[in-house]
């Protein structure tokens, strides 16, 4: 098996990302932070997905030695011309409260009309590696953001987003159906062959 490290404390990205790339990578096995000694995770001050990926992954191969995967993403709303971004995770503060978030951004939407409530999820998924070049995709998924909240799976923002062409919301798909049309299911989908590759596999 190669071990390569997931640098998120975020457990439903660790499940989506093992999920996707284990049956598209093979012999990979993917560490958690919680499979590693602790180390200091920088702060996300960069002002792109891109840049906080790499920062975080950066942070885990310094730290490990291990190959290192991270995910910066977000919810970049038109009408509030790309917010909350890379500052979904602490939009209602610093608690990084999922509802507090969910309830603010609907709030600050409840005047804009369904024809102008378009949105994305963008996800940056980087790769770093002790003998190679950094590596960097980016996932998108088109939708727009509905007038209440519903669904119980997924996470985040997944109860009060509703993906291009369908009438329910990514927290009411299946997580088969998220992942084929997810954002992050995009950018691995992508990353896999460069991280096989990598591990020799
Ligand atoms: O930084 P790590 O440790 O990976 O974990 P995090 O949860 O802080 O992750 P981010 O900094 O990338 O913030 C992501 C924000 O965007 C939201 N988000 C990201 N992907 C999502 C998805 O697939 N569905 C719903 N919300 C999502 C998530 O809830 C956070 O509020
Ligand atoms: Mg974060």
């Amino acid at each position: 098996m190669s071990k390569v490290l997931l640098a998120s404390n975020n457990k439903k990205k660790l499940e989506e990302l093992r999920r996707i790339l284990t049956p598209i990578v093979p012999g990979i096995e993917v560490l958690g932070l919680g499979d590693v000694p602790p180390y200091d995770e920088p702060a996300e001050t960069e002002p792109t997905f891109e840049g906080n990926a790499l920062l975080k992954a950066r942070a885990a191969l310094e730290a490990t030695g291990l190959p290192s995967i991270a995910d910066d993403s977000g919810i970049c709303v038109d009408a509030l011309n790309g917010m909350p971004g890379v500052l979904s995770a602490r939009w209602s503060g610093p608690a990084k409260d999922n509802h507090a978030n969910n309830l603010l951004l609907l709030g600050q939407l409840a005047d804009v009309p369904d024809e102008r409530r378009g949105a994305s999820f963008v996800a940056a998924v980087a790769f770093v590696r002790p003998d190679g070049p950094d590596e960097i995709v980016l996932g998108e998924m088109r939708g727009s953001v509905i007038h209440e909240l519903r669904g119980t799976g997924g996470f985040g923002y997944d109860v009060l987003f509703q993906a291009e062409g369908y009438d329910r919301t990514t927290a009411e798909l299946s997580i088969e159906e998220k992942d084929a049309i997810s954002h992050r299911g995009k950018a691995l989908r992508e990353l896999a062959p460069i991280v096989a590759k990598a591990l020799g596999s």
